[in-house]
């Protein structure tokens, strides 16, 4: 349980206790494990490894988070739906960790404040689904929920839920986040060499529209470099890891008590978020959460009312603590605009700062006649660029975005200066569950994320 090296000061054992009240309660997209007694084992193998993060890292980002919620800061979110085993290659790891870089970099210009950088990544092993089966032809199988339950493979063997995959999903965490640390940290953060990649995007014909915003960030670099600067310090920067805490199997184990407070952290990730279908007020996610230290993510969907938002606060930070709670909105390009100020001016009433992201992709979903699942990137833009004006009309901040991406150059998204159509999707679709921006994507998302913070500073 103990996860430091120093004696636990104090863990109080109704504390320990709350941490499995969760199991009383009505819990939702949980795997049919064949074998109870495997899955225990797995979990008590888990419970028994390193954590993977520092509880100390996770009260930094609870700080960060609080400065974002206050209009300081800025969110960047971002990384597969569905990351898999096999993909935790060091090149796809380092192309994606590069996009979020290059991305973090436009929008802390756009924005003139910090960038808090956190992948979905190095834990986004578990899904939620629609369905529990899915069916090809005349055969219904278990739906894919994750490489950390079962496999992708049309088969009955592929389709069962594993346990051994809890243990493989933690090992594989672990390594990515390794790897993260290390470019992180180790000198390919550096300010002027992802500048420098930046440059080569805006010079590309098909992104001459940006070529302006590119040349103004490098006339402020060569300005720094002349007052001074100590590019040494800007070779590393702070990156965190944040996946869906979904699968109970997983999340109860590598949660454990912080021997400097005695109170319980989730050593799983630094942020986890609770998902639009297992937010029910009186369910197990939330119950579970609302019981650990970690700055806490809610996804809220078009339906949501400024009542179950309030209840939500009331029970996810009742001590309306800063940077404790985002709510991280997945309205729907046609919808936000309507469905985001009620919730947004319902919060002016209330004692509580919330850090408000915008996800825009899962409210954009569609499936072509072909059966690919997509998403127009024009959708994504728009729902962000409502996502600003809803902001703005209500005078709260826009605090973030949350975002499904890859560095690598996929066609799963529509559109884009590539005007991906789609036939093209058939090319390179690689993601095993929801439609993800590629590299170039990405890019152009923020320097256009970076036009609207640039408006909201200089409002
Ligand atoms: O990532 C989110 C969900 O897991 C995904 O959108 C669900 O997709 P489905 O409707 O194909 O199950
Ligand atoms: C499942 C996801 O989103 P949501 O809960 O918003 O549907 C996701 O972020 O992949
Ligand atoms: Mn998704």
């Amino acid at each position: 349980m103990v996860d430091a090296t120093e004696p636990v000061i104090f863990a109080d054992p109704a504390v320990i206790a709350g941490l499995d009240h969760w199991r009383t309660l009505s819990i939702k997209q949980q795997p049919a494990w064949p074998d109870p007694t495997a899955v225990a084992a797995a979990s008590a193998e888990i419970a028994s490894m390193p954590p993977l993060v520092f509880a100390g890292e996770v009260d930094q980002l609870r700080e960060r988070l609080a400065r974002a919620a206050r209009g300081d800061a800025f969110l960047l979110q971002g990384g597969d739906c569905a990351e898999t085993f096999a993909g935790a290659t060091a090149d796809q790891i380092r192309n994606r960790v590069k996009t979020i870089l290059q991305m973090a970099v436009v929008l802390t210009y756009g924005a003139s404040m910090p960038v808090i950088k956190m992948g979905r990544m190095a834990g986004q092993f578990a899904k939620p689904r629609s369905s529990d089966t899915e069916t090809r032809g005349d055969v219904t199988l278990p739906a894919y929920r994750g490489d950390i339950v079962n496999g992708y493979d049309f088969t009955p063997e592929s389709r069962e839920a594993d346990p051994g995959r809890l243990v493989k999903g933690y090992h594989t965490s672990a390594s990515t986040l390794n790897l993260i640390r290390a470019f992180t940290q180790g000198g390919f953060a550096d300010l002027r060499m992802v500048h420098s990649w930046n440059k080569g995007f805006a010079s590309n014909p098909a992104n001459q529209r940006y070529e302006g915003l590119a040349s103004e960030i490098d006339r402020a670099i060569r300005f720094m470099e002349a007052a001074g600067a100590d590019f040494d310090e800007l070779k590393r920067v702070e990156f965190y890891s944040s996946h869906e805490g979904l699968l109970m199997d997983y999340e109860r184990p590598m949660t454990r008590i912080d021997s400097r407070t005695g109170l319980p952290y989730n050593t799983s990730a630094h942020f986890l978020w609770i998902g639009e279908r297992t937010r029910e007020l009186d369910g197990a996610h939330v119950d579970f959460f609302r019981r650990i230290r970690n700055p806490i993510g809610v996804k809220l969907g078009p339906s949501t009312t400024p009542e179950t938002m309030e209840r939500l606060i009331d029970v996810l930070d009742p001590d309306r603590e800063p940077g404790r709670l985002t709510f991280i909105t997945r309205m729907g390009a046609g919808k936000i605009r309507d469905a985001l100020p009620p919730l947004l001016e319902a919060i002016t009433s209330m004692d509580a700062t919330p850090l408000w992201v915008t996800d825009p992709m899962h409210g954009n979903g569609l499936t072509t006649p072909t059966g690919y699942k997509t998403r127009r990137f024009d959708d994504v833009v728009d729902e962000v660029t409502g996502f600003f004006e809803a902001h703005r009309q209500v005078g709260t901040h826009p605090g973030g975005i949350h975002v499904e991406l890859t560095g690598d150059d996929v066609t799963e998204c529509l559109g884009g200066s590539e005007m991906i159509d789609e036939a093209t999707l058939a090319t390179r679709y690689e993601s095993l569950c929801d439609p993800r921006l590629n590299h170039m994507q990405s890019l152009e998302l923020a320097f256009l994320v970076a036009e609207e913070l640039s408006k909201a500073s200089r409002a």
